[in-house]
């Protein structure tokens, strides 16, 4: 018997060359493979970030930073491990590893702050899938973490930071969130809720006013269904457009990694639309494996701690 804990980080994955790309689609389509035009769009994506996102390094380095951080604090009680939804190591993996290490205890952790059961209640069914196979493991969840103070920091600070800028009447912050099809929310779904509560906090903290800023939402699928909207591109061509302002701020307060949708779909496509109308953008870091972010994780192994005591 191993007397350690193990967090288990869990995270959407990312392929890890251009060759993985339909495989990993395939599993994001529930074992359907896409459509050559979707493939090939989603291949001409990542080829325009230079072949693959820089995620998978970002999520190894927050679960390396995350470790090195505990062991300093709580020394020989924790062992991070690493479950992705669509590419491995799958959550299955990592379980089957934490078992096999004799490890009683699980903390899981998404590495997505805000609550949904598409994303975050889905990792935890799929590592309690994996638990099946074995007796007598502890599965603590963690639930949603958007509402730590380091977090909400991070992203006000920058505001701050840019004060000579988004204090100009010519500017205007999106915060953005990835989309969701309308209907999960319509279940009851708390991420709407969540995000947008999300984002008065952190306008708060950076003493933004109700008329410096919008939300919006981003990356929505390529599906026949209705999404959350508005989208943030059409949000931001209607400001420049129409409504006189000249500089957005992008704050993607959604996720907390550089990937393909702050890549491809802050840095290339809101990038073009907006300067095609004649302004320009300022994009916010993302917290990837900083200080910050740590801090935020290290609060919620805790938090979980308390819960499980
Ligand atoms: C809420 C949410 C998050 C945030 C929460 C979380 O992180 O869990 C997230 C993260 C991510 N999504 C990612 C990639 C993709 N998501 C897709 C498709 C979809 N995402 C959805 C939702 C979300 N996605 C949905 C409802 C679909 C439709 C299909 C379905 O119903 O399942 C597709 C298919 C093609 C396309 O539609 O673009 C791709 C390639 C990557 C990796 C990027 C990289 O490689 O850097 C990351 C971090
Ligand atoms: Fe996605």
């Amino acid at each position: 018997m191993n007397h350690k804990k193990a967090i288990l980080l869990m995270a959407y994955g990312t392929p890890y060359d251009l060759t993985d790309i339909m495989a990993y689609y395939t599993n994001i389509r529930h074992n359907h493979q896409p459509t050559p035009e979707l493939y090939n769009d989603l291949v001409a994506r990542y080829k325009a970030i230079g072949g693959t996102s820089p995620l998978a390094k970002i999520t190894q380095a927050q679960a390396d930073a995350l470790q090195k951080k505990l062991n300093k604090t709580f020394p020989d009680q924790y062992e991070v491990f690493v479950g992705l939804k669509y590419i491995h190591p799958f959550i299955k993996d990592a379980v089957d590893q934490i078992a096999s290490q004799g490890i009683q205890t699980i903390y899981g952790i998404p590495l997505a702050p805000h609550y949904s059961t598409f994303s975050t209640e889905d990792y935890h069914n799929r590592a309690k899938a994996a638990l099946a196979a074995y007796d007598g493991i502890k599965y603590i969840p963690a639930k949603s973490w958007w509402e730590n103070d380091d977090l909400i920091h991070f992203w006000s600070d920058q505001l701050t930071d840019l004060a000579s800028l988004t204090e100009q009447e010519t500017t205007q912050v999106i915060f953005s969130a990835h989309s969701l099809p309308l209907k999960i929310i319509e279940t009851g779904d708390p991420y709407k809720a969540q995000i947008e509560a999300n984002i008065h906090a952190i306008a708060a903290a950076a003493d933004l006013k109700a008329n410096q800023y919008t939300i919006a939402w981003q990356s929505a699928g390529r599906t026949g269904d209705q999404w959350i909207g508005p989208d943030f591109v059409e949000v931001a061509k209607d400001l420049i457009q129409n409504k006189g302002f000249k500089h957005i701020v992008s704050a993607s307060i959604g996720f907390i990694s550089d990937n393909l949708e702050i890549r491809y779909d802050v840095d290339i496509e809101l990038k073009a639309a907006i300067e095609n109308s004649g302004g320009t953008l300022t994009r916010l870091r993302m917290p990837n494996a900083d200080e910050p972010l740590i801090n935020a994780l290290e609060s919620e192994v805790e938090r979980l701690y308390t819960m499980e005591s």
